[in-house]
């Protein structure tokens, strides 16, 4: 049954007929984006999602879009625990992070395992922008020796937990602080690089090139509205890359996109 079927029986007509029917879970917090008409019915929303998902103890309402350097958004509990820490599953990993704190998104699970399948024993991978660490901890179980960046100290703090929890201590390097800074220190001949761009940060790329070997991978995240890809692949090859690949994955804004590029350095 859809949530906004399970809330018709709660709610005026009106208001059921417009209760969207996704919403993100991560570990045990539900987060739905509601129209300002739906305010008032917002526990009575909460409610009926823990009662066709029995795992979750929070509901979290966005009051705010994801912003800042830290990219967290602005969250509200509509309903159940008043806590948003949480340990999140993704394709067998367990992540601890406090939605409210740090980065997440669920829906780029299989994105991320797309990648991580590509990482061969033994290969140096760097890790810019790495949050809680769902693309440094699948990379280094397939036996790539990672250096994560992440300047956020409470994503830091679940990304070195969740190295713990997920025994892989002797693969990741974590150095906290300003990948744009400290990008140039972390030496080079890296065989990929996973760049998972803050909106508005293209420039990580020029920093990145030069650290990774001839014949190395970047698979490079940005945003962008579909007539760019392709003056942006231009761009791309001419920094001294091969485009294997662009692939969408997912919707941002109205007309703007995440983007991936999977490149070669020449
Ligand atoms: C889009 S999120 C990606 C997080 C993570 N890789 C994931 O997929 O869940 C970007 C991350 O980059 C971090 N960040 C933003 N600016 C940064 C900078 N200049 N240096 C290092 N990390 C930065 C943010 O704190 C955030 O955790």
């Amino acid at each position: 049954m859809s949530l906004s079927n399970r809330c018709a029986g709660s709610l005026p007509p009106d208001a059921a007929r417009i209760v969207p029917d996704h919403y993100d879970v991560i570990g045990d917090v539900a987060v739905i984006t509601l129209p300002d008409a739906l305010l008032p019915y917002r526990e009575v929303i909460g409610r009926c999602i823990t009662e066709e998902r029995h795992n979750i103890r929070s509901v979290c309402m966005r009051t705010a879009p994801v912003a800042g350097t830290r990219r967290t958004a602005g969250y509200a509990v509509i309903f159940g625990r008043e806590g948003t820490e949480t340990v999140h599953r993704e394709y067998g990993c367990p992540y601890h992070l406090d939605v409210k704190k740090a980065f997440y998104n669920p829906r780029l699970a299989s994105e991320r395992n797309r990648v991580a399948k590509q990482v061969r024993e033994g290969e140096r991978v760097l890790v810019p922008f790495a949050g809680v660490g769902p693309f440094v901890i699948p990379a280094a179980k397939r036996g790539g020796q990672v250096t994560a960046i992440e300047i956020n100290p409470d994503a830091c703090r679940y990304l070195r937990e969740n190295v713990r929890e997920n025994d892989m201590e002797d693969m990741v390097t974590l150095i906290e602080g300003d990948a744009m800074q400290l990008l140039a220190s972390c030496g080079g001949e890296y065989d990929r690089a996973i760049v998972p761009t803050p909106y508005g940060l293209n420039t990580a790329l020029d920093e990145v090139i030069p650290l990774i070997r001839r014949g190395g991978v970047i698979h490079f995240y940005t945003f962008t509205v579909p007539q760019e890809t392709d003056i942006l692949a231009a761009k791309f090859r001419g920094m001294g890359c091969v485009v294997n690949r662009i692939r969408r994955c997912g919707h941002v804004a109205p007309g703007v996109s995440r983007w991936v590029y999977d490149l070669r350095r020449r």
